[in-house]
């Protein structure tokens, strides 16, 4: 997507400028904080918000000039429940097929249903179903026309451990499928685990994205702290290969180090100050994590070292 903005009646700009590629069968993590504007981007890519400017392509086609060749391409999973409660699921899972004008494939449905725990509960209706079952059959029925294109948006806010586990477990398998995933979601937790790549949205704007791994790696820093008992004037030569840095005053040691691949030597670190005499009144460990990267992006904009926005190559959607 290109230039995508989007102004709300109200005057409220949702979309600045967004700039996007997502890569052909790539799980795409969009993390952003309330109100960031995570659903109107959605929206407007499957056609339920027109956008002000700019150009979406869903496999090739405009969602705009080419409205329903672009949404056929796309399975939508909506965060509120919006199905006819008193259809049964059977029902409102081929029904949703035919709307997208693909041939009855009753083999397919009850593929989905199943891997969707869905199977025994085909001929009940919606309404008697429990909260965690209807946001399954939401998923069933964003995947009845076979989309290559799959929207979660906050798939996991308030389902159970089962549910969030056999979704996971069916996001892979579209993954390997070919199918192109894109979630949003205020769980760090749920990018680090699930997605290829994470991108942050604030305030209407991309502000990072960002292979996961990448993220991690910049992210997984550790520090441990050292209170000296009497300041220096220079981290000691001997110590120069560690990654240590002097507070300005003197008094606070810093050993960073990364945590993800590394244990760092901290009992070496403490060893060498000993033999030199280097003596400690307190020590604390931080450890830096996704959560505070995103905070820090949140509120000021840009993270600590990271890049910001960079156009992805590959194929684009
Ligand atoms: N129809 C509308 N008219 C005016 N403003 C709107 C409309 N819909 C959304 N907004 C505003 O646009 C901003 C982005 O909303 P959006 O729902 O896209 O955010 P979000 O990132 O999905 O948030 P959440 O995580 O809370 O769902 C919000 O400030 C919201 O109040």
């Amino acid at each position: 997507m290109q230039q995508l903005n989007k102004t709300y009646d109200s005057g409220f700009q949702a979309l600045k400028d967004v700039n996007l590629e997502i890569r052909r069968g790539e799980i795409f993590a969009l993390l952003g904080p309330n109100g960031a504007g995570k659903t109107t981007l959605i929206s407007v890519i499957c056609g339920i918000v027109n956008p002000t400017a700019g150009t979406v392509l869903a496999d090739g086609h405009d969602i705009v000039r080419d409205f329903r060749a672009a949404r056929s391409t796309i399975g939508l999973v909506p965060q509120e429940l919006s199905t006819d409660a008193f259809e049964t699921v059977w029902a409102t899972v081929t029904f949703s097929r035919g709307l997208f004008g693909k041939p009855k494939n009753p083999a397919y449905v009850e593929k989905v249903l199943r891997d969707l725990s869905l199977w025994d509960k085909r001929k009940e209706k919606i309404i008697a179903l429990s909260g965690g079952m209807k946001r399954r059959v939401m998923i069933a029925k964003a995947l009845a026309h076979e989309p290559r294109i799959l929207f979660l948006d906050e798939p996991t806010a308030g389902v159970d451990v089962e549910l969030r586990r056999d979704m996971w477990e069916m996001v892979r398998g579209l993954r390997e499928n070919g199918v192109t995933i894109i979630l949003t979601t205020h769980y760090i937790e749920e990018a680090e685990e699930m997605a290829d790549r994470v991108g942050v949205i604030n305030r209407g704007e991309i502000v990072l994205v960002e292979n996961k791994h990448t993220l991690m790696e910049k992210l997984g820093r550790k520090e441990l702290r050292l209170q000296l008992s009497e300041p220096l004037s220079a981290v000691p030569e001997s110590l120069a290969p560690m990654s240590l840095t002097l507070s300005a005053d003197g008094h606070e040691l810093v050993y960073s180090f990364d945590a993800r691949h590394e244990h760092g030597d901290i009992a070496g670190l403490l060893r060498r100050l000993g033999e030199l005499g280097i003596e400690f009144r307190d020590l604390r460990t931080r450890e830096s994590s996704l959560e505070e990267i995103f905070v820090d992006l949140v509120h000021n904009g840009t993270p600590g070292g990271t890049d910001t926005p960079q156009p992805a190559a590959g194929d684009s959607q």
